[in-house]
């Protein structure tokens, strides 16, 4: 047998972890190296993390909103480091999930080292030379750090060592209003730190319109954290001890001063320190590797998922991309698959949560798609107000003259959850007069997708048809 790989896969996280699991589950003979945790960003400094913090800040949260449950005392005593130690729990609890020893189980040669390309068919890890027919780059992003005088003064955080802190900042500056911006404001805000979350364009959550970042918005203002639009970030300084970073906003210079603060403004693929150009691979201006709808590199037998790729950066679709680095590796020339960004979705975790599938507004106008718009008030939702969660909208596009969906954006608690069935509709072409002949549990948050279908049924309703029944039935009384 041959000491060859079919395929060798470079970064264990999402993206690496399934590209080599797939490989390995078509009897393939599959390397997967790892530099750092296995897991990459997503189980150790990205989603896991991050979605623990959230849950204990909007414990705390629910705490403090005690009167809105007709409970007259509540109190909490916060222990921040106890806090911490359970988002690490929470990641041991996921580690086996993406262990050596799971992946070997499953028939992946698992390498722990960091990995050099020799060439388009040879990979060194340590002092080992491995030959294969195919390579998936896997590598992933990094916290980008922008360009702020004097920054090294301090010692920043990033999603990196965020996790790593055991004090409370009294006083947090957040550098970004993209999700990991957001959903980091409004956690520590929640659990005690004086929040200033600074952002560069016009508004926080730049991507999404204007009428469901508003809901996010004016809940987290309302809940105590200052947010500073227009305002770019120049320079860090220190006057009378104290750290102040001095930004340009649109009253002019601002200082403010700070504790700790985090820089969360986009992440960088991990393309550094690599002479691609020897390797036949060319990079896209961000600095991704440039693929091909097969998602093959410029080198044709090395492929590219994850977020180094893009051209999103979440963990579904670097595993959703890997399945075609490997399939079509593996079985090219004979199978290929053409990677489908028909019906991608994905969530911001704040509260309320911001949950989208296909194009929103923003999306359709500048890509000239004609649409239909069709709303529906959360406020209006039995179980909401039940919840005291009534709060929030749905939003659905539809082609013009159809119920065919072409997006759907959800502002509102559960947003996350209740966007699967959007997603089924649209990557199975069910429309919404389906969903709203389809009988949903009452009462449930999810009947609000319902809701939105009635919304289309009755402002689409044919008038001449009604006007025709409106007749029929007086001719019966
Ligand atoms: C704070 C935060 C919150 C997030 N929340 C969400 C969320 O809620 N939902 C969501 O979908 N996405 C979320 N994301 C994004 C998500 O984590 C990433 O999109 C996802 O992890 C990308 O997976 P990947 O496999 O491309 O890269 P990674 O997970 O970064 O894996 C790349 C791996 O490659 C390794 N590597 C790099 N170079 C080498 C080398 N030369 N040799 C060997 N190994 C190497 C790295 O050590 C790393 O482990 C979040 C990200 C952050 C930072
Ligand atoms: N829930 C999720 O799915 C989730 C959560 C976190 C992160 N992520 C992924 O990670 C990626 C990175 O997240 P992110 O929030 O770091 O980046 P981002 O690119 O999504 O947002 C960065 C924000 O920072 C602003 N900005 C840029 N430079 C600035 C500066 N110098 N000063 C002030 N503001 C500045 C931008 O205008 C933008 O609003 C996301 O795009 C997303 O794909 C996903």
């Amino acid at each position: 047998m041959s000491d060859t790989y079919n395929l060798v896969v470079i970064g264990a996280g999402s993206g690496g972890l399934i590209s080599s699991l797939i490989g390995a589950a078509v009897k393939a003979k599959v390397a997967l190296i790892e530099k750092n945790k296995m897991g990459g960003d997503c189980l150790n400094y990205g989603c896991v993390p991050s979605k623990a913090i959230i849950k204990s800040a909007r414990f705390v949260q629910e705490i403090k909103r005690h009167k809105d449950y007709g409970i007259k005392e509540a109190s909490f005593e916060l222990d921040f480091s106890e806090v911490m130690e359970r988002v690490q729990d929470k990641i041991k609890r996921i580690e086996p999930h993406d262990s050596v020893e799971r992946y070997t189980s499953l028939g992946v040669e698992c390498f722990q080292g960091e990995a050099e390309i020799i060439d388009a068919h040879t990979v060194k890890v340590g002092d080992k030379v491995l030959k294969t027919k195919n390579i998936v780059l896997a590598m992933g992003a990094s916290p980008f750090v922008p360009p702020i005088k004097n920054i090294d003064s301090v010692e920043y955080l990033t999603s990196e060592n965020l996790w790593d802190i055991r004090e409370l900042p009294k006083r947090l500056v957040i550098l970004g209003g993209g999700p990991i911006g957001c959903e980091m404001a409004q956690a520590f805000n929640r659990l005690g730190s004086e929040v200033t979350q600074v952002e560069m364009a016009d508004r926080i959550l730049p991507r999404e319109d204007d009428d469901i970042a508003k809901f996010v918005i004016d809940r987290m203002r309302e809940e105590g954290v200052q947010i500073l639009h227009k305002t770019a970030a120049k320079e860090v300084t220190q006057e009378n001890g104290e750290n102040l970073l001095l930004c340009d906003a649109p009253g002019g210079q601002k200082k403010i001063p700070f504790d700790k603060i985090l820089i969360a403004v986009g992440r960088k693929a991990n393309t550094q320190g690599v002479d691609w150009q020897r390797l036949g691979i060319d990079l896209n201006p961000n600095g991704t590797i440039k693929v091909d709808e097969y998602l093959r590199s410029t080198k044709k037998n090395i492929y590219a998922c994850g977020d180094i790729a893009g051209p999103y950066q979440f963990t579904h679709v670097a595993s959703h991309q890997a399945w075609y680095c490997s399939v079509n590796a593996l079985f090219s020339p004979f199978k290929k698959f053409k990677v489908d960004y028909r019906v991608i979705s994905w969530v911001t975790f704040t509260d309320p949560e911001i949950a989208q599938v296909g194009m929103n507004e923003k999306a359709a106008k500048e890509a000239g798609v004609p649409y239909e718009v069709y709303t529906y008030d959360m406020t209006e939702l039995d179980r909401a107000i039940t919840e005291s969660e009534d709060y929030g909208m749905i939003k659905v596009l539809t082609k013009p003259g159809t119920d065919k969906i072409i997006g759907a954006t959800i502002v509102s608690h559960l947003a996350g959850e209740l966007i699967g069935e959007f997603v089924t509709a649209m990557k199975y072409n069910i429309g919404l007069n389906k969903i709203l002949g389809t009988i949903h549990a009452y009462p449930t948050f999810i009947e609000a997708n319902k809701g939105v279908a009635g919304v289309w049924k009755r402002a689409t309703a044919p008038q001449w048809a009604l006007s025709i029944l409106e007749k029929f039935h007086k001719m019966r009384r």
